[in-house]
């Protein structure tokens, strides 16, 4: 036990890594043979130890001679060298001593007499000289070079055995958890694993981030919340591994017992960091060895493995990532770039906020949008393009603040068009369909209304309207003259789609039309204010004179047809308002109540965009109207 440490508590990110890189030393560089060695990256020069060619070496096929003898030759005057005054050589066969030139074969002619020789050869021609590629004793290669093919070879004909390569760290991820399930317990849960389960995925993440780095991760065997085995497990770790990565425990829950259990048998260096996800990250010893503790939340894991762990494997592996530049190196990016963001953005006070962004290019102005704030969301980890990193100073940003990003996924923006609508599983069918033509469609869930004050804003490429109007009852018209006074949108009908009542399996509480809602007990699942169905169970309520504020659940905001549709699955609802699709896709009732033309529209100033182009050609791909026949409740007429 190591008495002698302090905890340091809410601490910034850097500091957290500099206490780490203070209290561990880098690790020795490893001897490592030269042909095993493919994709090390060299810890100290190497200088070769044998001359290449070791031996003078003819360059082409033909005779060794001594040059003198040549040297009044030409095809004019030929030159006859008796025979021991030449010896045939092969190219890259020795050049003996007594000769100092090859003369190519093409250039005499051998006959009973000796050689005729058409050609002046002067001395050194087409002869390699001893260390004419490599001498001995010269420098090949640099610490920090990585061991390619080429510089395997060299050094193999170098004479060098093999090569001091840069240490890789041994690490090992410790999951723990009684909550968790292993990959097996978890497909052997059936549908709906009970609840406060969850599946050990973070070791796929962790694996997965580690071989982009060029590293190996073990994987511990699942740990239970139990401060006896936790001990048991760092053990073994700090035994065979350079670094131990526990999972989770890290916070205040009666379970997490991390912290404690480091601070009575390791030492902690330091506890909750100035940054979120990830704020309670820590880092200690275990019998010397460096112990970094990873927030359970996949979000965090994933942060506190980019801003923490890499940088700190990258300082005991020796790597030479220039300062500034170790966030570069954990995402596998280059340089941030510079975005404005299409909302506003509150950073929480103090804290290193890392923010997920979806990015598109309005003009010549790329934009970008954070998903989900939520640590535990995987979802949002996986779709985002890029990461932003808002600096702890960070409050507010407006609307239009410019803002860097580091990149996560290669991003075309030039075949990307921004849609800004409303939810529609067909539509998003067609997004799939637009990527299998080398483009694509980044899709902002807004509603119907949102998408179209986007358009008018300058925001997106193109947006959705299935609106009706109360007042004359037709769909579309009046929002687009709204919108576009000026008529620079084209519009095209992508198909009909059927809005009725979505209810549980079999009907229980028999609802058959919209004055059924104002029943007693009735809970209702909505939609978010400004979405197309939204408008349209208004336009029904009033229709039937029904007061919308009396309903149980109006004011629930789901911002997808299958949100609402799964609140009716899970019972937390009895009906909502929604597309037959939605109902289909989790086996619920359906009562038709309306058919809706769904069109998109967009400025003509974005007409022969690639991706809108790519979107145009899908309409007419009949796999894809297969695809979305198949969804069910739509269908391409009236
Ligand atoms: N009262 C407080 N509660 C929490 C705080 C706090 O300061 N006070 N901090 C929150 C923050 S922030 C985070 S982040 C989490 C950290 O949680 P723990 O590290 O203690 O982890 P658990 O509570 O055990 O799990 C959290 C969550 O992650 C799931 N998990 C855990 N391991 C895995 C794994 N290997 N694969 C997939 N998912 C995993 C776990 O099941 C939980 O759902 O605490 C907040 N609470
Ligand atoms: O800091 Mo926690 O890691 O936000 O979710």
């Amino acid at each position: 036990m190591d008495s002698a440490l302090s905890c340091r508590e809410h601490l910034p990110r850097e500091e957290a890594l500099q206490i780490l890189r203070d209290r561990f030393a880098p690790l020795p560089a490893r001897p490592v043979p030269l042909e095993q060695a493919s994709g090390e990256v060299l810890a100290e020069e190497v200088v070769g130890a044998r001359n290449v060619p070791h031996y003078p070496a003819a360059a082409v096929d033909g005779y060794a001679l001594a040059s003198e003898d040549t040297a009044q030759a030409s095809p004019a005057r030929p030159v006859l060298l008796s025979r021991d005054r030449f010896c045939w050589v092969n190219t890259g066969g020795a050049v003996p001593p007594s000769c100092d030139a090859v003369v190519m074969v093409e250039d005499t002619s051998e006959g009973p007499d000796g050689l005729v020789v058409v050609r002046a050869t002067p001395r050194g021609q087409n002869v390699r000289p001893v260390g004419e590629d490599v001498l001995a004793g010269q420098v090949l290669a640099r610490p920090g070079d990585p061991v390619t093919p080429a510089l395997q070879a060299l050094l193999l004909c170098a004479g060098v055995r093999e090569i001091p390569a840069l240490p890789k760290p041994r690490v090992l991820f410790i999951p723990t958890g009684d909550e968790i399930l292993s990959v097996e317990e978890w497909f052997r849960s059936g549908a709906t694993p009970p609840p406060g389960t969850v599946v050990e995925s973070n070791s796929l993440l962790l694996r997965g981030l580690f071989r982009g780095w060029g590293m190996d991760l073990h994987v511990h065997p699942l740990v239970p919340d139990d401060p006896v085995q936790i001990r048991q497990a760092l053990d073994e770790g700090a035994e065979s591994y350079d670094v131990v990565l526990l999972g989770a425990g890290s916070a205040k829950g009666k379970r997490d017992h991390s912290a404690s259990v480091l601070r009575e048998g390791g030492g902690l260096l330091f506890r909750w960091l100035l940054m979120k996800p990830g704020r309670p990250a820590m880092g200690g010893a275990w019998k010397g060895k460096p112990v970094l503790v990873l927030p359970g939340f996949p979000m965090s894991t994933a942060v506190v493995a980019w801003g923490l762990v890499h940088p700190f494997l990258e300082h005991l592996a020796s790597s030479s990532v220039p300062s500034g530049e170790e966030l570069c190196s954990s995402l596998g990016c280059g340089e941030p770039q510079e975005c404005r963001l299409l909302v506003p953005l509150s950073s929480a006070q103090g804290m290193e906020d890392w923010v997920r962004l979806k990015c598109a290019r309005i003009r010549d102005q790329v934009v970008a949008w954070p998903l989900s704030t939520g640590a535990s969301s995987l979802f949002a980890l996986a779709e985002c393009d890029a990461l932003g990193v808002l600096p702890r100073e960070t409050l507010e940003l407006p609307k239009g603040s410019p803002l860097s990003f580091y990149t996560l996924k290669r991003m075309d923006l030039d075949r990307t068009v921004l849609f800004q609508g409303s939810d529609d599983p067909a539509f998003q069918r067609l997004a799939s369909r637009v990527r299998l033509r080398g483009a694509q469609v980044a899709i902002r869930t807004v509603g119907s209304l949102g998408g179209l004050a986007a358009l008018a804003r300058g925001e997106a490429h193109l947006a959705a309207c299935h609106l009706l109007d109360p007042q004359t009852g037709i769909y579309n018209d009046s929002f687009l003259a709204q919108f576009d006074p000026q008529r620079q949108w084209w519009r095209r009908r992508l198909y009909y789609r059927e809005q009725g009542l979505i209810v549980p399996s079999g009907n229980p509480l028999g609802l058959r039309t919209i004055r059924d809602l104002a029943a007693r007990g009735i809970r209702l699942a909505n939609r978010q204010p400004g979405a197309g169905t939204r408008v349209l169970l208004d336009h029904l309520l009033g229709r039937e004179g029904i007061p919308p504020a009396g309903l149980e659940g109006y004011d629930i905001q789901c911002v997808s047809h299958m949100e609402a549709a799964n609140r009716v699955a899970s019972g937390q609802a009895d009906v909502t308002l929604g597309i037959r699709a939605a109902a289909e896709a989790l086996g619920l009732d359906f009562i038709s109540l309306a058919v809706e033309p769904f069109e998109i529209v967009g400025p003509r100033e974005f007409e022969g965009h690639p991706a809108l182009e790519a979107l145009m050609s899908c309409l007419e791909d009949p796999a894809w109207r297969l695809q979305i026949e198949a969804l069910g409740g739509y269908r391409w007429s009236l």
